[in-house]
């Protein structure tokens, strides 16, 4: 009975080869032997998919130290009928290198993906204090602008790379674990156009982007109650502007649960019936698998009866 749409061919992601956003893709199971096409920013990734030149694209969505990738949040916000299908987790490391036979007190440009760049920031500053940040647009980038034309007319003398670089660059690591934070993880989501919603795993998350009615005291409360009192666990809430005006913001929510859980569903509803803006992400398995822990009340099934016992009373017959 499975009306399940056709897994993605081709997917984009955010290269060159060696980047965690590939790391990501290569937990997609689906995607193995299939087209992958490597891009240079997020903007391309989501291109892609709009145009159809790809099926879906991974991109990176939050990461544990640097918090919520905006420019992602932004993007899925505004380019209409996106659908996220899946998340993936990819631990995430960094080490410093340079081009052979350099030396720490050589260097004075790092090169490094924004993301990378604030992770490490206090290894950088201990170590390399009067060093300045070029942005690249990937970690693995930042280590070929080592070698690139480009690069090495910006000065570049070091980048904020993946562990196991080497494989692709001949470059020497000057320093391994510089992350703050050793245990790190970047949350990747895969993209695609709107797609019909899969079926609940039972370990599920809905994401949502929500706009407050303006000028309405409590507005912020009245969308957190919608999910509380229907036992739904928030697992995100970020805020971003609009853009249109200062002081107006919209919300990023990630819920525990699936779109096809009473309970969320139920808690959709009444979202819809306040927000004047809310655009659905999609419901998808949870990366972790970690099922949602609920109360009794809140079951598909006493929604259901609760429903039956309504259209009773009104029918006539049942008290
Ligand atoms: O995929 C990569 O390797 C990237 O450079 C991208 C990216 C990101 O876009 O956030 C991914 C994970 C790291 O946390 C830092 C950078």
């Amino acid at each position: 009975m499975s009306n399940a749409p056709a897994p993605p061919r081709r997917y984009s992601y955010l290269g060159p080869a060696g980047t965690f956003t590939e790391a990501a893709l290569r937990q997609v199971p689906e995607a193995a032997g299939q087209e992958w096409r490597p891009v240079a920013n997020l903007g391309e990734a989501l291109n892609d998919v709009v145009t159809g030149a790809s099926d879906a694209a991974m991109i990176a969505i939050e990461n544990s130290i640097d918090g919520g990738v905006s420019v992602a949040q932004d993007a899925l916000a505004t380019i209409p009928d996106l659908r996220i299908i899946g998340e993936y987790l990819v631990p995430v490391r960094f080490v410093l290198v340079t081009r052979p036979g350099r030396k720490l007190e050589d260097v004075e440009v790092v090169a490094a993906h924004p993301v990378a760049y604030g992770q490490c920031r206090a290894w950088l500053d201990a170590n390399l204090s009067g060093h300045r940040h070029l942005p690249a647009t990937s970690n693995v980038q930042a280590a070929a602008d080592l070698f690139g034309e480009a690069g090495i007319d910006a000065g570049v003398d070091a980048a904020i790379a993946p562990p196991g670089i080497e494989e692709y660059y001949d470059v020497d690591v000057l320093a391994e674990g510089i992350a703050e934070n050793p245990d790190a993880v970047t949350r990747f989501v895969l993209v695609s156009r709107n797609t019909p919603v899969g079926q609940p795993t039972g370990a599920d998350k809905t994401s949502l982007i929500v706009e407050l009615p303006e000028d309405r005291a409590g507005a912020l409360l009245d969308l957190l109650e919608q999910f509380a009192t229907r036992g739904v666990n928030l697992t995100l809430l970020a805020s971003r502007p609009i853009g249109d005006r200062m002081g107006r913001y919209r919300f990023v929510i990630d819920a525990e649960g699936h779109v096809r859980d009473e309970r969320v569903a139920d808690a959709l509803l009444g979202v819809k019936r306040f927000s004047p803006k809310v655009v659905f992400l999609g419901s998808y398995p949870r990366a972790d698998r970690i099922a949602a822990t609920t109360h009794d009340v809140h079951d598909d099934e006493r929604f259901r009866d609760a429903r039956d016992w309504l259209r009773e009373v009104i029918s006539g017959a049942g008290a």
